[in-house]
């Protein structure tokens, strides 16, 4: 075979197998064309025949069992060399090509054939419909004509599947893309939020930081003043931090810091905000809160912290506690509860001091 032969094969191999036909299942529509043909052409055979690389393989057929054969013994082999035509043999055993070929010499026992190329719309003849006798004998015109136009109704056929093949391919294209872009939309929510955790996370004790402690105490006061119920805040001061870390080191000081956050969050309610509000300074938001409950919160977060073992020595805190003013900002609660926190600094520290 010369190159040019040779690439137009491997085009038209191409087109055939990216069809997606070949080893289909049986179809009523082929089925009906190949009955036709037989009824037309009055054979005892027709078939759909497809021109694969080294088989044919039938899509339809009447009056044979076989699914395929080898491609050298397929008459519709030498039919696909010319698209335009109906290939006739009208008696194998006098034709070169055919007088030795097992379907010939046995059975089927193939005298008469005749092949309509299907060809498609780029000009390729993937395989024919064809019928065949067990005697020698001849097409009429008419038979022919019928025979090559229910070629173009197979091509026709095989056009729509090969549009319904793309369009599933397209859909299935589309549903991956798309979920690609929702797995992608997930992870970007992932991070954001993860992002939005880390800005209002304090790394070190695992507590909300100083920029949460500002939003949580505006949203707890507006909510307070909504509902006519108190609040109250405690700023919780470690005592004198500064020679635990001078004489521990950094790094024992920060253990003592988370230490000392666990002991004041095993001390609050479900629902108060434990902040780390800066340095060795916490800030706890005690939304629904009278002064007993302040007080007894404090008191707790006290003897909590200075009961801590593990730590090099006893470490204790002070606190300043502020109930809500309902005539007054939540800055000016973070000022009463700062100067509470102060005087009992003052007062020998260790101990809760409340605001006036
Ligand atoms: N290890 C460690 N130390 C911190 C951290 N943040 C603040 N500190 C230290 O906490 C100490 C606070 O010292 P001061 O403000 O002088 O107060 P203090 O020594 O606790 O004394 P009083 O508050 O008056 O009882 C400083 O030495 C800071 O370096 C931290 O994240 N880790």
């Amino acid at each position: 075979m010369d190159s040019s032969v040779l690439a137009s094969e491997a085009l038209r191999l191409l087109e055939l197998q990216s069809l997606g036909i070949l080893d289909t299942p049986a179809e009523q529509a082929y089925d009906d064309l190949v009955s036709l043909a037989a009824y037309i052409c009055d054979t005892p055979i027709a078939l759909i025949s497809l021109i694969d690389e080294d088989r044919q393989w039938f899509k339809a057929r009447v009056g044979l069992n076989d699914m395929e054969t080898p491609r050298g013994m397929a008459f519709c082999a030498h039919a696909i060399i010319d698209p335009e035509h109906v290939m006739e043999v009208p008696n194998a055993l006098e034709d070169p090509r055919f007088v030795d070929n097992p379907l010939v010499t046995g059975n089927p026992d193939i005298r008469f054939y005749a092949g309509a190329p299907l060809v498609t719309a780029s000009g390729s003849a993937l395989g024919t419909i064809c019928v065949i006798d067990t005697v020698p004998r001849k097409l009429t015109e008419a038979q022919n004509k019928a025979l090559k136009a229910l070629s173009r109704q197979v091509a026709q056929l095989l056009a729509l599947h090969r549009a319904n093949t793309e369009l599933q391919l397209l859909t299935r294209l589309q549903r991956t893309r798309q979920q690609e872009l929702e797995e992608h939309e997930k992870q970007l929510q992932e991070e954001n939020h993860a992002l939005a955790q880390q800005t209002v996370m304090d790394a070190l004790t695992g507590l909300k930081n100083r920029r949460a402690f500002d939003r949580i105490l505006a949203n707890e006061y507006a909510r307070s003043m909504r509902a006519r119920s108190g609040m109250a805040l405690l700023m919780v001061d470690v005592d004198h931090f500064k020679a635990y870390n001078d004489q521990y080191g950094h790094q024992a000081g920060d253990k003592a810091l988370q230490a000392v956050a666990a002991a004041i969050q095993s001390q609050a309610r479900a629902y108060d905000h434990v902040t780390r509000y800066g340095g060795e300074e916490f800030g706890v938001v005690l939304p629904d809160t009278h002064l007993a409950d302040m007080r007894a919160v404090a008191e707790r977060i006290r003897l909590a912290v200075q009961s801590l073992t593990g730590l090099h020595r006893p470490v204790t805190v002070s606190v300043g506690a502020a109930l809500s003013d309902p005539m007054a900002s939540p800055a000016s609660l973070v000022e009463r509860a700062d100067q509470a926190l102060y005087q009992a600094k003052l007062n020998g520290r260790n101990r809760v001091q409340i605001a006036l």
